[in-house]
């Protein structure tokens, strides 16, 4: 197992870092009146895991049994039938979905599944009928039509089901479904907590970790916990016992990224963003989000090799792909798109420089 995953605290009390989180949550669940929540944060910064031990701190052992299922739902759409398919992880007491994996057919996700989630209602320790929680993934990435229904269908199912919903930015939630849940910001955490987190892991296994080390890999890791402990353990596998200048190697798609950045300023032509397609697709396949790649990590690769005049348009582009990129289906349209808009803006610029 991943030390992301084997070190991850079960509890609330057991939080290294978000401690005071950890602790409202708690109160909150004693008093017995958990309202709908929204958390959100930076990818990386722990939301899953203080979801995971509220859930425990609810039901108990039973809320970790749970077991992946694929789903088809058959929806009636008025004129016609809608088939879906859809993986999502149930317990007895909760269930967990993506319903932006659905696409553009989400708000029937929305609907339906909170409908029959409120139709079996458990039975709760008094005997009375309780009520499910209904995890939903990535809300910001939902559609507005679907945050609607989302809104409408939690209003209607209050007393049956509660909602714990999950993002990176609050900003792509509407207000409406924002002001009817409460609202968990789950910051970043400081590079001294990754330490601490780092410090942690490294006595449970035993590692002798410097502590000049432990702030490089949290400084590198750009404040995310779990790149951090990923790091970590890939520099324990590379080279154990630690060395004062040992090289904290990226990601490999972080890698691949900066060999992508690199075939790009090199030649521009059809041919190469053919190839350089090939390898965004092999990105894509391995799950990495293609906002992180188009965003975060392409465009910061090419600004490093780019000259100043050029970087404000650049940055204009990929803001603008960005955007569409969120507005329609396929990722893999809109990174092509910028790619190929990047290699006529630059090849344009070395013709005027260089002739
Ligand atoms: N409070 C905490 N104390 C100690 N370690 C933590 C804590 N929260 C998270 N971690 C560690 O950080 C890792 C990443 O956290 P988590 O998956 O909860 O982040 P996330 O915000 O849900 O990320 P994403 O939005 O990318 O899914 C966990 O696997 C766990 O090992």
């Amino acid at each position: 197992m991943l030390w992301v995953d084997k070190y991850r605290p079960r509890i609330l009390d057991k939080m290294i870092v978000h401690e005071e989180v950890a602790q409202n949550l708690k109160k909150l669940v004693s008093e017995q009146d958990c309202p709908h929540l929204l958390f959100y944060g930076p990818p990386g910064s722990g939301k899953k895991t203080l979801i995971m031990a509220l859930l425990k701190e609810m039901f108990g052992p039973a809320a970790e049994k749970v077991k992946l299922e694929q789903k088809a739902w058959k929806i009636d759409a008025g004129t016609r039938t809608i088939e879906l398919e859809l993986a999502m992880l149930a317990s007895t007491h909760h269930v967990e979905l993506n319903p932006s994996d659905a696409g553009f057919q989400d708000r029937y996700i929305v609907q339906e599944i909170i409908k029959e989630m409120a139709k079996n209602r458990p039975i709760d320790s008094k005997g009375k009928k309780g009520f499910k929680v209904l995890v939903l993934n990535e809300v910001d990435k939902l559609s507005k039509e679907a945050q609607h229904s989302l809104r409408r269908t939690m209003e209607k199912y209050s007393a049956s089901c509660r909602l714990i919903l999950c993002c990176s930015s609050s900003s792509r939630v509407t207000e409406a479904v924002r002001s009817r849940c409460l609202n968990i910001r789950v910051n970043a955490p400081s590079a001294e907590e990754i330490v601490k987190v780092l410090e942690f892991i490294a006595k449970k296994e035993s590692i002798q970790l410097p502590p000049e080390f432990a702030a490089r890999i949290a400084v590198q890791s750009c404040r995310s916990l779990r790149r951090a402990i990923l790091s970590f353990e890939t520099c324990r596998v590379q080279q154990y016992p630690f060395v004062m200048n040992q090289a904290i190697p990226p990601m490999d798609w972080e890698q691949y990224v900066s060999e992508i950045a690199s075939d790009i300023m090199k030649e521009q032509s059809p041919k190469r963003l053919f190839q350089v397609r090939g390898k965004i697709y092999e990105l894509l396949v391995n799950c990495i989000p293609p906002e992180i790649i188009l965003k975060v990590k392409l465009l910061s690769e090419l600004l490093k090799k780019l000259d100043a005049e050029l970087k404000h348009e650049v940055c204009h582009w990929a803001a603008y792909y960005e955007h569409r990129m969120r507005l329609g289906q396929k990722a893999i349209f809109h990174i092509e798109a910028f790619i190929a808009k990047f290699m006529s803006i630059y090849k344009e610029f070395l013709i005027a420089t260089f002739g």
